[in-house]
């Protein structure tokens, strides 16, 4: 538990934390020290010659001033590694995640890391300032006193010793009862959050299905089981930490009972009998509760644990020496990916290239491949055979921080932050000029979104752009992807209709664009895809045919039944809407 603790912060920030573990063992043995020596000074006074308690009571009091001080200076240290915990691991996260590839990044992932940033991190931060030292005073107080104890008399240090396996093995058994029951409410934790999101993102289509019941059910099955989990937690734990609470007792009673035998037996003294059994006594109570502390240390080794696994995480590896790209053409050679590593590949043999100055397209049916080309030429993952480049080189050698100077990608699942359009498109080139904004607003259409706008560029977009359509949240992303300049763009079509001015801007502006960078489009209308230089036809995940948009369509292959197909299907759309 300590290891993967100090796992988790890592090694340059591991060395407060470890002075300050060693620190309040050190405290918790002194204390075991003080309370031995409350025996001979209790023995002295009830004993024949009360005055032989003098020295023993000048050294109690000494070691009670040097406790007293290492108690101090040990919460002033614990507390400051507690308030740096909590910074060190939000950091060696954020640290982290930064260099994970982006196709690490999925709904559940995101939901995950915020449970791992919120509550992981909080049960880390209590384990040095309130989980650790209870349980160390619980444990090494009373293993110090007991070998003190044997100064006196070896038999009741003996017959405290004897408990302690059976201590050991009951505070272990209920430490794993409840570790292994707050690890299956944890992951049913997790799937109830999850539902709750899809519940309330997923309102528009139950509500348009007449699902919002089944929806409902869902949802309700998943909190049914977190409540089991959580249910099945309480009736698993309460009677284990029960169960240890009573060994305690028992054992202090067995040892009670022992020690005045031995006293009426005639071989213990009687007032080293009383004050042996005052030191025991003293120890039951933090040695009963040291289950609750030992359960809390597992439910935090469960936290520390979910930390660990996004650390854990591979990020992309970087090159030792990054080579930049001698240009601008795309090159996909060979190139074979799976999402999964025993799944059957996505992308199987793609081999195309897209030259500087020229518009290709990207076209093949649903699930073909086409978004997960354009992911391998952003280095949301890497290809599992053959090669991506850029410029003649490969992305892999390229560094993460070059490669997305050269590549920028207009999603279809645009996202703005919750700031003004201004600051969203900024993004690209925090320092650009009003003018630069300007410009890049009239070759993306956003100017015309603007000029309609009562606080044009000081609008607030709202939550991950909610306050805009989404053919003016394209535009905003289009002119922030002009802004960055990047010699290289992908452009994802929308496949959902935009009304027809909005259509032909995305291809207006992939042609524009064009004109002096290699532009890629995922195209799903028949109008981007004549308006390319070049096709590349996917099928399967393999490159079905590729060609000029026109030769294609003469040679009446694959692709030329594709596109007879969307036209077909937009014509009746046309058709089909009311007069
Ligand atoms: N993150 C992912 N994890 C696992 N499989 C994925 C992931 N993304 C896509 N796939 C699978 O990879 C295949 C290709 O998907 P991709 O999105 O590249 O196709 P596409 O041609 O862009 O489809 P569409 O036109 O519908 O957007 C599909 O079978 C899809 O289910």
């Amino acid at each position: 538990m300590i290891r993967s603790f100090l796992r988790a912060l890592g090694p340059e920030r591991s060395g407060p934390v470890r002075a300050s573990l060693a620190l309040t063992a050190l405290v918790s043995a002194v204390q075991g020290v003080v309370f031995a020596l409350l025996v001979p000074v209790l023995a002295a006074l009830l004993g024949p010659t009360p005055s032989a308690a003098v020295p023993w009571t000048l050294l109690l009091l000494s070691v009670t001033a040097l406790y007293a001080l290492l108690r101090a200076a040990g919460l002033f240290l614990n507390f400051r590694v507690g308030g740096s915990i909590s910074r060190a691991l939000h950091h060696r996260l954020g640290d982290h995640v930064v260099r994970l590839p982006l196709g690490w990044f999925t709904g559940a992932r995101v939901g995950e890391l915020s449970r791992v940033a919120t509550d992981g991190v909080s049960r880390a931060t209590n384990v040095p300032v309130h989980i650790y030292p209870p349980l160390v005073d619980a444990v090494v107080t009373p293993l110090v006193a007991v070998l003190a104890l044997s100064l006196w008399d070896w038999r009741v240090a003996l017959a405290c010793a004897a408990c302690a396996p059976v201590l050991w093995a009951v505070f272990s058994l209920a430490g794993r009862a409840v570790g292994r029951n707050d690890a299956a409410r944890d992951a049913v934790t997790d799937e109830a959050a999850g539902r709750v999101l899809e519940y309330a993102r997923a309102q528009t289509v139950l509500r348009a299905f007449g699902g919002v019941e089944r929806g409902h059910a869902r949802l309700d099955a998943a909190l049914a089981a977190e409540h089991a989990a959580s249910r099945r937690l309480l009736l698993r734990a309460v009677p284990a930490l029960l169960g240890y609470s009573f060994a305690v007792r028992l054992s202090f009673g067995l040892v009670l009972v022992y020690a005045v035998l031995l006293a009426l037996g005639g071989t213990l003294d009687a007032p080293l009998a009383v004050a042996l059994l005052v030191l025991v006594a003293r120890f039951v109570q933090p040695l009963a509760g040291a289950a609750d502390q030992g359960a809390a240390l597992r439910m935090a080794g469960n936290g520390l644990g979910r930390i660990n696994a996004v650390l854990d995480a591979r990020p992309l590896p970087e090159p030792e020496t990054p080579v930049p790209p001698r240009g601008a053409e795309v090159e996909f050679d060979g190139v074979r990916f799976g999402y999964t590593d025993d799944g059957p590949p996505v992308l199987d043999g793609v081999s195309f290239r897209a030259e500087p100055g020229t518009l290709t397209a990207l076209v093949g049916p649903s699930g073909s491949g086409k978004t997960t080309v354009a992911r391998l030429l952003a280095r949301f993952h890497d290809a599992d055979v053959g090669s991506v480049r850029i410029g003649g080189v490969d992305v892999r050698s390229i560094g993460s921080e070059v490669l997305a100077e050269h590549v920028s990608v207009v999603f279809q699942d645009v996202y703005l932050f919750d700031a003004s359009i201004a600051d969203n498109v900024r993004l690209a080139d925090p320092g650009a000029a009003q003018e630069d904004l300007d410009r890049v607003a009239a070759a993306s259409g956003l100017d015309s979104v603007l000029a309609a706008l009562p606080d044009g560029w000081d609008t607030r977009v709202g939550e991950g752009g909610t306050a805009l359509s989404g053919g003016q949240k394209q535009r905003v992303s289009i002119a922030r992807a002009l802004l960055k300049d990047a010699p290289v763009i992908v452009l994802d079509e929308a496949s959902a209709a935009l009304d027809a001015e909005n259509e032909a801007l995305v291809t207006a502006t992939a042609r524009t664009l064009s004109r002096d960078r290699t532009v890629l489009v995922i195209a799903h209308r028949p109008a981007t895809v004549a308006a390319a230089d070049r096709v590349v036809f996917l099928d399967g995940g393999r490159v079905a045919e590729q060609g000029r948009p026109g030769e294609l369509l003469a040679h009446g292959g694959r692709h030329a039944e594709f596109v007879r197909a969307r036209e077909r299907a937009e014509g009746w759309r046309l058709s089909a809407e009311p007069a």
